[in-house]
């Protein structure tokens, strides 16, 4: 075997983080070597993890994260104890159809009386009318601990709103879509910060928007197109605003929570607020909102350069290369879906493989694509989930364009040296996404299995059947890279691309209301036959951007099959969908774990944004054709 020669970049004095460190892990106490000045919060999860690798293989997960992560030291864990207990007697009255466990763990209590709450549980209720009264005792509604906000730069028809939509009907739909902002818009109540102990909820600054329906709080990769819809209608105080919540959550956490609840704070979701950040700028040109950013960028970069997501690779030519892969830090049921997980679990005999799968399941919720047969190694069985077994195409292409952008602002304010070390940094990824994810024979770039038999603590060496070879619309994402590029080079070139989108129109993704997330069909809400609004931006955006007028053409393609199937759903059912099943016009997406949602935050920023990118043609069809 070819000596390991260390990545050729040095983040320390930039990020904290030495690659060159990394690798000697494999000789150390195992703990969180790759992040020596983590953010507290971060500590005590990372000393969890490190807990729990003293007394087990590295194939199991960090155990004692559990208790280290439920316990923010305000009591709400006590109430996240109870709701969970509410939850399970609940599920055993309520019919399945109308049960969402979610919803048991967001009610906040009404007063501080937690023990009289307890004791007054009926175990097991009689009948749904005594769950209901018994929650109608002791609980508010849930989501009440949010109030509507009423941005102050809304207005219905904002100056410079979408010029190039011509037509009537799509102008009139856009205009209704742009609207749904005020809805979603909300403000955590004072009560929260006032008496944390009461509410899952967690605290925030500024006005939120919600995606909408069971979502009733801030989600991390969400939020990034709710600020491409704020910015197409020219709310850009509100952009900030929501921005500046996911700032705040770095501050106080080391990371961008997958959402603003209490039972979120053991995992991060893809990690976009540094393009959250530059598009912002982009739109306002406002430089003392990358300074008042900058840093917790940085913070956030240590996240996901630590040892929980870090993963060492050699390729065929013995280079050494860091990449990333999702783990949550937590090895218990979701509490959102506690009664779900449990079930999962029953297939499972012994504590210790539970546990296993329960870390699993929050590494894939962290994904942000819970549930897909990407994730499992023998698809459709849930229980053989192994996200954090995988390098995923995807969160690279997050972490290299967070690399890049932060190079981006560094020079912006000044900070010539950090600019150059992340500039460093984004190439090395970018020379590692190519070794170790480009496939050149399918002209895709894979998801990469490491192996689950131990070795996660050292140096994986790269092997060419490791790929996962399955179709999956996030082969394609690399491709927004196109977008972003500030270099002559761009990150796949023209004809690269070009060979990209071919290979995209042979996979048989492209359906007639959009691009399908797999080719699988698992009845998981991440497979086939459902699309998601972030998986046909990013596509879109790359082929737009990749300088092909072909791919241009291909892009606006994707994008009109996409605006006509949500006119087409909005019309029918008068509301916006999480998701739409692709290969019927106008018609929404389902299977998963919940029902279908309306709002919808991020569906209505795609469309917005797909309407301000291409435009719509007063003789353009925009019913289903
Ligand atoms: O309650 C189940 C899961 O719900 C969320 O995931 C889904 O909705 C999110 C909000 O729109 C979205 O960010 C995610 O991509 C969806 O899969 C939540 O994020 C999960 O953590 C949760 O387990």
């Amino acid at each position: 075997m070819p000596a390991a020669r260390a990545p050729p970049v040095s983040l320390a004095s930039a990020t904290d983080w030495n690659p060159e460190r990394k690798h000697r892990f494999k000789r150390r106490p195992r703990g969180m070597v790759g992040l020596p000045h983590p953010h507290p919060h971060v500590v005590v999860l990372a000393l969890a993890l490190l807990l729990i690798r003293a007394t087990t293989a590295m194939t199991s997960p960090p155990a004692a994260a559990a208790a280290a992560t439920d316990d923010d030291g305000d009591g709400s864990h006590a109430l996240l104890a109870l709701l969970q207990r509410v939850q399970a007697e609940a599920e055993r009255v309520t019919p399945p159809d109308v049960f969402d466990p979610k919803r048991y763990v967001d009610l906040p209590l009404l007063t501080g009386d937690l023990r009289a709450a307890e004791a007054a549980l009926p175990r097991p209720a009689a009948s749904l009318a005594e769950m209901e009264a018994y929650l109608a005792r002791f609980f508010g509604e849930a989501g009440s601990d949010l109030v509507a906000a009423d941005p102050r730069d809304f207005h219905a028809d904002p100056p410079g709103f979408l010029p190039r939509v011509e037509s009537r009907e799509a102008r009139a739909w856009a205009l209704e879509v742009h609207a749904l902002w005020k809805l979603l818009a909300r403000r955590v109540a004072p009560d929260v910060a006032a008496h944390p102990e009461r509410h899952t909820l967690l605290p925030l600054p500024g006005a939120v928007v919600i995606p909408g329906a069971r979502f009733r709080e801030v989600y991390y990769w969400d939020t990034y197109w709710v600020i491409r819809g704020l910015l197409v209608s020219k709310m850009y105080d509100t952009a900030k605003e929501v921005t500046l919540n996911l700032v705040y959550l770095v501050e106080k956490y080391g990371f961008v929570l997958n959402g603003a609840r209490s039972y979120y704070t053991n995992r991060s979701e893809p990690p976009l607020l540094s393009s959250m950040i530059l598009d912002i700028y982009k739109a306002t040109g406002d430089l003392d909102f990358v300074r008042r950013t900058f840093s917790s960028l940085l913070k956030e970069h240590r996240f996901w350069m630590s040892e929980v997501h870090n993963v060492v690779i050699m390729d065929k030519h013995g280079q050494v290369h860091n990449l990333c892969r999702y783990q949550a830090m937590w090895n218990k049921p979701r509490p959102e879906s506690a009664t779900i997980d449990v079930h999962l679990a029953s297939k499972l005999t012994s504590a210790a493989a539970k546990e296993k799968l329960y870390h699993q399941v929050a590494s894939t919720a962290e994904s942000g694509c819970d549930f897909s047969s990407r994730w499992m190694r023998n698809s459709p069985d849930m229980t053989t989930l192994a996200t954090t077994f995988i390098i995923p195409v995807d969160l690279n292409t997050f972490i290299f364009k967070m690399e890049r952008d932060i190079a981006f602002f560094a020079k912006l304010i000044g900070e010539n040296a950090t600019s150059d070390k992340f500039l460093e940094a984004s190439k090395a990824r970018h020379i590692a996404i190519d070794s170790i994810l480009w496939n050149s024979e399918m002209e895709q770039w894979l998801d990469y299995w490491i192996p689950t038999d131990g070795n996660s603590e050292g140096v994986y060496q790269w092997k060419p059947d490791s790929h996962n070879r399955n179709i999956f619309a996030s082969n394609f994402i690399p491709l927004w890279l196109n977008a972003h590029n500030s270099e002559p080079v761009q990150f796949a070139d023209e004809a690269k691309s070009v060979r990209v989108m071919r290979s995209l129109q042979r996979s048989g993704l492209l359906r007639a209301a959009g691009i399908a997330t797999s080719l699988s069909n698992t009845s998981q809400q991440w497979d086939f036959p459902n699309g998601w609004p972030p998986v046909q931006h990013l596509i879109a955006e790359g082929l737009l951007n990749s300088g092909s007028e072909e791919a241009k053409k291909f892009a606006e393609d994707i994008a009109t099959r996409w605006v006509r199937t949500n006119y087409v759903a909005y019309k029918s059912t008068d509301a916006m969908h999480e998701k739409y099943d692709v290969e019927i016009c106008g018609k929404s997406g389902g299977g998963g774990e919940y029902s279908r949602q309306t709002g919808f935050g991020w569906s209505n920023g795609v469309v917005l944004s797909f309407l301000e990118e291409f435009g719509w043609p007063q003789d353009k069809e925009i019913g289903c054709s």
